[in-house]
């Protein structure tokens, strides 16, 4: 076992009092000197504990509205010093500077200040300098100094604190100040990003506390975890722990389900981070019998998503399919136990999907950052550009279908009618490859194409694609615009009676 030492003395300097009590407790059963700040102090005091203020040590009052507290060569000295180090020993003893071998820490709220929104000078001022500075520092001489820099590591210490009488292991320590210095460097990374706002260009620090280890990644001999909280998403109702692959679906899931609101109940059908199935019905039922009409082949083994809550009904119904995950809103008690039959099943209660509104993926030997694709062209804006206008039926689908192709992977192409995806070309090396596939599955699973829409992630660089298009009885048209050759495309159009609107926004999906 790694070398016990003893904590004869601790400075507990913490924002958030709650949760200190049995850690007092401890200290108070080990006769342990404690040094705190204003606030820190008086709780102490109330919870009936002794207490010296660090005044008594600094001889210095808080100032600047408890700017400076704690700054002061007796704090850092008493907790810089090495135990075993002579000349350290010797300045300590000639400026009388107590050891402190405990320090306790909660940091200013800083994130917190700025998510409420709160003013300037109130972020400004929730910058922690002093707790900052004690938390460093006892970090860096853990060989004698345990820290605790946050709440989350009260248990780790009082497990010590029991478990050797009063001491802390050197293993315990360092650890400690590995969380320590993960607190540290995470809230200087929020100061530095809230600073650098809208200054993109300068430097990328991201910072994230909360990791999920995963069995492994795309395949199974790479190591993988996901950093952010899952809690926060879902709650898991059902079923083995989430996979790589897995996350990567439900993300383009639930970004593509989000685009329809929750008006009217849709079902997605995701395979490889495409839709394979999609509908959009008045009933959860109907848009889940529809959605999977789209390709029951694919269906199998794939994540469903659902913007409202599943019956019943619909349970019995997705029961007869093997998937992997299915993700809504909330579950009705009865379906829920139709569902959670299967145990590997992942049932997922969303919680709350807030898209990080960046996108980053490692490039070369850096990252590529960019803001997420955050616009769902609506019909309003659509730009006709055909002497034939489209129908009101055509044009809900085209807003529909424009929906779906901007959430597949380029280049794609997506064919809708009546509110179902009939089928899609997915991550093709050309237009044209990705309109004839979608062509051949849709007649795959028998769908007529006469009256159907089609949707073009980017603008066709040639008329080819309208020219298949109509041979396959396709009648209207979006696409984004753009090429030089755009009038091509139209006078195609106008030739043979079919309509084509542009959106503007091209939907690259790489
Ligand atoms: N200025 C200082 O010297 C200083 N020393 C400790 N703090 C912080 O003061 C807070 C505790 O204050 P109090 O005990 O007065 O409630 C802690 O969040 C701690 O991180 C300080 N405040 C900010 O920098």
């Amino acid at each position: 076992m790694s070398k016990v030492k003893p904590v004869r003395s601790a400075l507990i300097s913490v924002f958030n009092k709650e949760g200190l009590e049995p850690i007092l407790d401890e200290l108070r059963a080990h006769d342990v000197a404690i040094y705190s700040t204003g606030g820190t102090q008086k709780f102490i005091e109330d919870y009936g504990c002794e207490v010296i203020p660090v005044e008594a040590l600094t001889a210095y009052p808080s100032i600047l509205g408890g700017r400076v507290k704690t700054l002061h060569p007796k704090i850092f000295g008493g907790i810089l010093g090495r135990r075993e180090n002579d000349s350290d020993i010797q300045e300590m003893q000639e400026y009388q500077i107590p050891e402190i071998d405990l320090v306790i820490v909660d940091l200013y709220p800083f994130e917190d200040t700025v998510a409420q929104g709160l003013s300037h000078q109130e972020i400004i001022e929730k910058i922690d300098i002093g707790g900052i500075s004690l938390i460093r520092g006892a970090a860096k001489n853990f060989n004698d100094v345990a820290i605790v820099a946050s709440k989350q590591q009260y248990g780790d210490l009082l497990d010590s604190l029991k478990a050797h009488q009063g001491g802390t292991t050197e293993e315990v320590r360092r650890n400690l100040a590995t969380s320590a210095f993960n607190v540290s460097s995470h809230y200087d990374t929020a100061i530095f990003n809230w600073f650098n706002q809208g200054n993109n260009g300068s430097s990328l620090k991201l910072s994230e506390t909360y990791s999920t280890p995963l069995r492994y990644g795309e395949n199974p001999h790479q190591a993988a975890a996901y950093y952010g909280n899952l809690d926060a998403c879902f709650e898991q109702l059902n079923g083995k722990e989430l996979s790589y692959n897995n996350l990567l679906d439900l993300d383009a899931a639930l970004a593509l389900v989000e685009d329809f609101g929750t008006e009217k109940p849709v079902f997605a059908v995701i395979k490889h981070n495409n839709a394979c199935g999609f509908a959009q019905r008045n009933s959860v039922l109907e848009a889940w019998k529809d959605a999977l009409a789209g390709d029951p082949v694919s269906a199998f083994g794939g994540i469903l998503a659902c913007n409202q809550k599943i019956d019943k009904a619909t349970a019995e119904e997705v029961n007869k399919l093997f998937f992997e995950i299915l993700v809504a809103p909330d579950f009705d008690a009865d379906a829920l136990e139709i569902l959670a039959a299967k145990k590997n099943r992942r049932i997922l209660k969303l919680k709350d999907f807030t898209r990080n509104p960046k996108h980053v993926r490692t490039v070369l030997n850096g990252y590529l950052v960019q803001d997420i694709d955050n616009i769902a062209d609506r019909k309003e804006s659509f730009e006709l550009k055909t002497k034939k206008a489209a129908t009101e039926q055509e044009l809900l689908d085209m807003e529909f279908a424009n929906k779906l192709v901007k959430h597949t992977k380029s280049n794609a192409i997506v064919l809708v009618k009546n509110g179902q995806l009939l089928a899609s070309g997915t991550g093709q090396t050309s237009r044209v490859d990705a309109l004839q596939q979608a062509i051949h599955k849709a007649g795959t699973f028998n769908f007529s194409l006469e009256g159907a829409v089609m949707a073009s992630d980017a603008f066709f660089p040639f008329p080819d694609c309208v020219e298949i298009a109509h041979k396959a009885g396709i009648t209207a048209v979006i696409q984004p615009g753009g090429s030089i050759k755009d009038e091509l495309s139209i006078k195609f159009c106008d030739d043979n009676g079919m309509a084509m609107v542009f959106t503007g926004n091209r939907h690259f999906k790489h």
